[in-house]
């Protein structure tokens, strides 16, 4: 029989869940149950009632002591006394202090608050004065309160307080009517605080029934805050690492730099001295060139005046020579010629004179024109010393070119000397650089070292982050169920009575206004269906958030553990938006477990992925990811070994999974090649279940560990009824075929939850069921989204659905095991 519908048969009434809502109010139970507090109230309330009515009832049982007339007025005068004491309005105090005393003391306690002092002072019971007379019985109902604290005192008590009663009888006819009616006031004022107390009682167990919910409360925002911490800490990891790049790069920065300021100063320190030398060569060249050419000057001038001077002198002692010679050979020939021909020789001296006049004039002239000559050596002399005028300028200017080249020089033997300086400076600041760089190598190692420890710590907090994570899913529990409602769609009208009671606490709650039902009597009646999950998504919730919930799951995956994840509901319900949408779960999952395979690479751990994706479609599988004309041709097989504890999968495609994107191929590929029937309740109705097998084998290098976990990720075939779907032929086989599997399903969710260990699973009864094996049940986790539309149309659907995940959230399936092994 359909599972879905025996459950709607069987269950619509009493199924919905309704403790799964906030009790009315367990004010009541509470007090009923709370065992002492209040049941010395009662108690200690019923026991004064009592005490009320023992004195009424003696006052009639008269047994006649004789009463001391000698003693009467007295009596009468204390009685007077004790009853305006007792009668006076109990002392008004502060509710906290009324609370505190009631709880510390009890209810018997507070009745002595009426006037302790002077029930402690009352006369002894066995005293005949004080036990008897209209005042005599006050002080021992006062009394009783203390009796309550043991039976045998109480009745000692009661018994003292007959005595008297009975030897009043006489002096009642002479009591005044007054006396009665104090005592009733007295009494009505001690009910008055007892049922005052009573109040302010019940109100603080109000009160800490509020803190329990508080309580409760705080325990999830605790859960919730170790989750943000969770993140918090993978985060922290991340920065970790990018802090570890940096410090590398910042050594290795720091190395270059290092290398090229060493460099420089190599360059540096030659570069100077090549410039040293070249100005020391150029200051010795411009010397030796100067001096060269003063020297040279010197000469010239010198042997320019020298050669002048020469020929002058030379010039002048030829001119003196000839002319002296002239004058010799003419007085000799005037001393030959003789007086005789003195005349003629006077005549000749005449001529010879006047030659020698005209000669003298001639040599004047000769003298004259050498003086020009003179004069023009003279100048050429003066042209002369003023090249050499120009020659000592020239001289001065090098000099001064010398002196000023020498300034350079010492300007550049003083930046030369700075330039040591710096460079002493330098290799002076190298050696502190170097120092600091050893200092900072140091640290680094030291940084380094406690990197290193902390991965070692890390690793073996990673052990301990698993054990209790699994020990955190198990406390949640192996099987959860959530519920997700779509949105209605724009071409969609008549959207069904879905609420959501507790959507800004919880969000577990879903409740759904049912049908219109005709009541025995003839009346339209609406019943409302409320139902509890693990947790309820509305219509605006996304699939990330929807993730955020599987999460954990996934991570379990990895950690080494089975786990499945199940869409359920009726076609069109959002299970292939749930799954294999875009950002569906599908993608969400490889992705996470891509980014924490990658962050468990600097624990140790390496991670192999094989994804496959089967569908099961009129009790055969299909591999989705084969070829498509092989689809409803190639027989997929599916083999256990019983052993291990594995599930292995012939002629079906197995994809390793090395990149994220290979997801988004595997989809594609099954997307085109699962079978999509168009059914009368959805177009896009698909009328398969498909699975989605992602193995993840785990190695850790480090420690030897191994795990070997199998994430299921199962979008089921629309669950609607039979007549709903109006199938028929082809489409009635499929229906019933897909009602019979996800009758199966539930009932291996239900032996799961009820057998003992070794009892029989009904795995075979469906290949849905076989397929899933060992991912259902004690070695695993599971996690069912009942998904549900928002539309009146398929309200019945829905309720059906929701009872159904009702059933399932209800089983209890047993602790999941973890596949680790250690090193082979
Ligand atoms: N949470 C959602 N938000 C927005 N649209 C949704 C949501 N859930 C479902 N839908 C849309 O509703 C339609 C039906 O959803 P979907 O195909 O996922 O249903 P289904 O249960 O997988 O049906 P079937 O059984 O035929 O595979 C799709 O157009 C889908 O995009």
């Amino acid at each position: 029989m359909d599972y879905a519908k025996a459950e709607l048969a069987t269950e619509n009434e009493g199924f919905p869940k309704p403790s799964g809502l906030k009790p009315p109010s367990q004010v009541p139970k509470l007090l009923a149950s709370q065992g002492r507090p209040l049941g010395e109230l009662q108690e200690s309330s019923m026991n004064s009632r009592s005490a009320l009515a023992q004195p009424t009832a003696t006052k009639h049982k008269v047994s006649g002591l004789p009463e001391p007339a000698f003693k009467r007025k007295t009596l009468a005068e204390k009685a007077g006394e004790v009853d305006r004491k007792v009668a006076a309005p109990p002392p008004a105090r502060p509710v906290a202090n009324s609370i505190k005393s009631t709880i510390a003391r009890g209810f018997a306690a507070s009745t002595l608050r009426v006037n302790p002092n002077k029930a402690l002072k009352q006369p002894s019971a066995t005293s005949y004065g004080g036990s008897i007379g209209p005042g005599a019985r006050i002080p021992s109902v006062n009394a009783r309160p203390r009796s309550a604290y043991g039976q045998h005192a109480r009745s000692k008590s009661h018994h003292q307080g007959m005595r008297p009663a009975t030897a009043m009888l006489k002096q009642r006819d002479e009591d005044d009517e007054d006396d009665g009616l104090e005592r009733k006031d007295f009494y009505d004022d001690r009910i008055e605080a007892m049922e005052r107390d009573f109040r302010m009682f019940k109100e603080k167990m109000e009160g800490d029934m509020q803190q329990t919910t508080d309580y409760k409360e705080t325990i999830q925002q605790l859960q919730s805050k170790v989750t943000e911490l969770e993140v918090l800490r993978a985060r922290l990891e991340t920065v970790n690492k990018g802090l570890e790049a940096e410090l590398k790069d910042t050594q290795s920065c720091f190395t270059t730099v290092k290398m090229e300021l060493e460099m420089t100063q190599r360059n540096h320190s030659f570069e100077t001295e090549d410039m040293r030398r070249r100005l020391r060569n150029e200051i010795e060249d411009t010397k030796f060139e100067h001096e060269k050419v003063t020297k040279r000057m010197m000469k010239d001038k010198e042997d320019s005046e020298e050669k002048i001077r020469k020929d002058f002198e030379a010039r002048i002692d030829k001119l003196l020579k000839a002319h002296s010679e002239e004058l010799a050979e003419l007085q000799k020939k005037i001393d030959a010629d003789g007086e005789v021909d003195r005349a003629r020789r006077a005549q000749e001296a005449q001529k010879v004179e006047t030659e020698y006049a005209s000669k003298l004039r001639l040599a004047a002239m000769e003298a004259d024109a050498k003086q020009r000559e003179i004069q023009l050596v003279q100048g050429e002399l003066i042209n002369t010393r003023s090249e050499l005028d120009r020659e000592r300028t020239l001289r001065t200017g090098l000099q001064s070119q010398l002196t000023e080249a020498t300034t350079h020089n010492l300007t550049l033997d003083a930046a030369n000397t700075a330039m040591k300086e710096k460079i002493h400076f330098l290799e002076s600041d190298s050696q502190a650089q170097s120092q600091a760089f050893n200092d900072l190598h140091r640290r680094m190692q030291d940084a380094i070292d406690a990197a290193e420890l902390a991965h070692e710590k890390l690793r073996q907090e990673e052990t301990l982050r698993r054990k209790l994570f699994n020990q955190v899913q198990e406390l949640k529990g192996n099987i959860r169920v959530m519920c997700r409602v779509r949105p209605t769609h724009a071409t969609e009208s008549d959207p069904a009575s879905i609420t959501f009671p507790d959507n800004d606490t919880d969000s577990k709650e879903v409740a759904v206004l049912g049908p219109n039902k005709q009541s025995a009597t003839g009346k339209d009646v609406t019943s409302a269906y409320a139902y509890s999950f693990d947790r309820v998504f509305g219509p605006s919730s996304q699939n990330g958030e929807v993730f955020e919930e599987i999460s954990q799951l996934v991570q379990s995956a990895l950690d080494g553990y089975n786990v499945c994840i199940f869409c359920y509901g009726q076609t069109g319900s959002g299970k292939t938006h749930t799954m294999s949408s875009v950002d569906g779960m599908i993608p969400r999952a490889t992705a996470q477990i891509y980014a924490e395979a990658q962050r468990l690479e600097e624990k140790g751990w390496r991670y192999t992925m094989q994804g496959s994706f089967i569908e099961v479609y009129n009790e055969t599988y299909n591999d989705l990811l084969g070829r498509s004309e092989d689809l409803d041709k190639k027989k997929v097989e599916v083999r256990h070994d019983p052993a291990k504890k594995q599930t292995y999968l012939e002629n079906a495609v197995s994809v390793a999974l090395d990149g994220p994107e290979r997801v988004d191929e595997i989809l594609e590929t099954a997307s085109k090649n699962r079978t999509v029937a168009a059914t009368k309740a959805n177009m896009r109705s698909s009328r398969s279940h498909s699975v989605f097998i992602l193995k993840l084998v785990g190695r850790n290098e480090i420690t030897g560990e191994k795990s070997e976990g199998t994430l299921n990720l199962v979008d089921l075939a629309g669950s609607e009824r039979l007549e709903h779907s109006k199938a028929e032929g082809a489409r009635l086989k499929e229906t019933q075929n897909i009602n019979k599997s996800l009758s199966c399903l539930g009932d291996v969710i239900n032996a799961l939850g009820s057998s003992k260990e070794g009892a029989h699973i009904p795995y075979r009864n469906s290949k849905l069921t076989y397929l899933l094996q060992y991912s259902l049940g004690g070695n695993s986790k599971t996690l069912m989204f009942v998904m549900v539309s928002p539309l009146q149309a398929h309200l019945q659907e829905t309720i059906t659905s929701l009872k159904f995940a009702t059933k399932v959230h209800n089983t209890h399936i047993g602790t999941a095991r973890k596949q680790t092994k250690t090193k082979d």
